[in-house]
């Protein structure tokens, strides 16, 4: 579960980002914030993870510390594979080898990269990334998931083949946020949030 209460945030300079943001995302639900460019997309998702502190208001994630995220950026390890960008972070974080191999290989499958599971990071294409940076974060199946436009390089395929991982971890019982440019994928939600306006 994800609960800001009148959460106020602001760039480091003291600009606000926004301003007494109310937004939950309940276990089981798949919530979408939208909002124009520079509304503050990825500040929430800086505040959900922890890295953004707010100046105002409450941010509740539960299970505490518990929260797996996609980035912009990905934060992938160039000088490793696909696989094993995502087995060694199931690993580093207390999952068994064959344990990890086996949610490694299923989650290769779900997105559709098996076939370049062998592939260092730089010669594969950003859609690619962008799919292995989402496999890499729910492999394990997360109870809280923050998402920043983690379809935005995606063609309609995959896009869709992400957006079905993400709604089967919040039917297992996840929280998931995610932020788009896309607001047709509000549609498709639990609940929606548009920043820079009042809210749906
Ligand atoms: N972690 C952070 N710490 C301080 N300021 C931040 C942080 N993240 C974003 N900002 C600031 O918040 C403002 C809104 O930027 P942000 O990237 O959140 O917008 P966005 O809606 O994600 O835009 P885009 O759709 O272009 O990605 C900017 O001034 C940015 O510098």
């Amino acid at each position: 579960m994800i609960r800001l209460d009148r959460v106020t945030a602001e760039t480091d300079d003291g600009t606000v980002i926004f301003e007494e943001l109310d937004l939950e995302a309940r276990d089981g639900q798949v919530v979408i914030v939208t909002g124009h460019a520079g509304s503050g997309k990825s500040a929430l998702i800086d505040v959900c993870r922890g890295v953004l502190v707010p100046v105002a208001g409450t941010v509740k994630v539960e299970p505490a510390g518990t929260c797996a995220v996609v980035t912009q950026e990905y934060e992938l390890c160039e000088s490793l594979t696909v696989a094993e960008n995502i087995v060694l972070p199931l690993i580093a974080r207390g999952v068994e080898h064959a344990q990890a191999a086996e949610l490694t290989s299923k989650a290769l499958q779900r997105f559709g990269i098996d076939a370049i599971a062998d592939h260092l990071i730089d010669e594969i294409s950003g859609g690619q990334r962008q799919r292995v940076a989402v496999a890499r974060a729910i492999a394990d199946g997360p109870t809280v998931i923050v998402a920043d436009e983690p379809t935005s390089a995606l063609d309609a395929e995959n896009r869709e083949i992400v957006l079905a991982e993400l709604r089967r971890c919040a039917d297992e019982g996840a929280s998931v946020l995610i932020t788009t440019n896309d607001t047709q994928l509000a549609e498709n939600a639990d609940a929606s949030y548009v920043l820079g306006v009042a809210h749906v």
